[in-house]
């Protein structure tokens, strides 16, 4: 059997589900989010990107040595840029909700996570493990978010711009090209490399489903 992402997110369906429509997603959809857990949502995601850059940088640098694809650099890039433009809305929107972004306490739950980016960011890390992990981690915010602009979502009007950042068109097709190249990159991967991308694919998910949990004050 040809193995794809797809294969894997139905094989772990109840944990994909788990990370995609989570109860702190389903709040923000239907309007009853306590909005500071909202908050502490966005501090603690400001600091989680922050972390995120260089793990995508380390994934621009492997394609460098590894991809056969002139292509992936520019998804690459364009992606980084795009998170240069995050980093100045996370203050932008700090500075809407009254929030100090410095000095903020990294919690538990975002350190475990910082420490899993910084084991795929080694150099023995081959560049299909890590671009699978970059393609979840996308596309459990696209979804997600995505999900709180469908037509009958009752997401307030303050909350929109965050979920649009996420849930727009223009994120759903970039977490679509990192899917055509992680889908590429599987079919010629050894079953070595199989494994350890579908390991790294549920500890994403797993680690997400917790970031939401932490935001929900349901763990530190
Ligand atoms: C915890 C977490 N997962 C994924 C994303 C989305 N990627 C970049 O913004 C994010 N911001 N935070």
């Amino acid at each position: 059997m040809e193995v794809s992402i797809e294969t894997w997110v139905k094989k772990h369906d109840l944990i994909y589900i788990g990370a995609t429509r989570h109860p702190f997603i389903h709040s923000i959809r239907d309007g009853s989010v306590d909005i500071n857990n909202y908050k502490r949502w966005l501090s603690q995601d400001y600091l989680f990107v922050r972390k995120f850059v260089p793990f995508v940088a380390s994934v621009l640098v492997k394609a460098c040595k590894e991809s056969d694809d002139e292509n992936d650099m520019e998804i690459l890039l364009a992606g980084m840029a795009s998170l240069n433009d995050e980093i100045d809305w996370f203050k932008k929107e700090a500075a809407k909700w009254d929030m100090q972004l410095t000095g903020i306490t990294p919690s538990k739950t975002n350190q475990k996570y910082w420490r899993f980016l910084e084991s795929l960011m080694h150099p023995d890390v081959s560049y299909t493990v890590a671009m699978v992990a970059l393609w979840a981690i996308e596309a459990v915010y696209q979804q997600s978010f995505a999900h709180c602009l469908e037509e009958d979502a009752k997401t307030p009007s303050e909350l929109r711009e965050a979920c649009e950042r996420w849930g727009s068109q223009e994120f759903a097709q970039y977490c679509d090209s990192l899917k055509k190249i992680a889908n590429g990159l599987l079919a010629k991967a050894s079953n070595d490399v199989r494994g350890k991308a579908e390991a790294a694919f549920v500890e994403v998910l797993e680690e997400e489903i917790e970031f939401w949990n932490m935001s929900e004050g349901r763990a530190k």
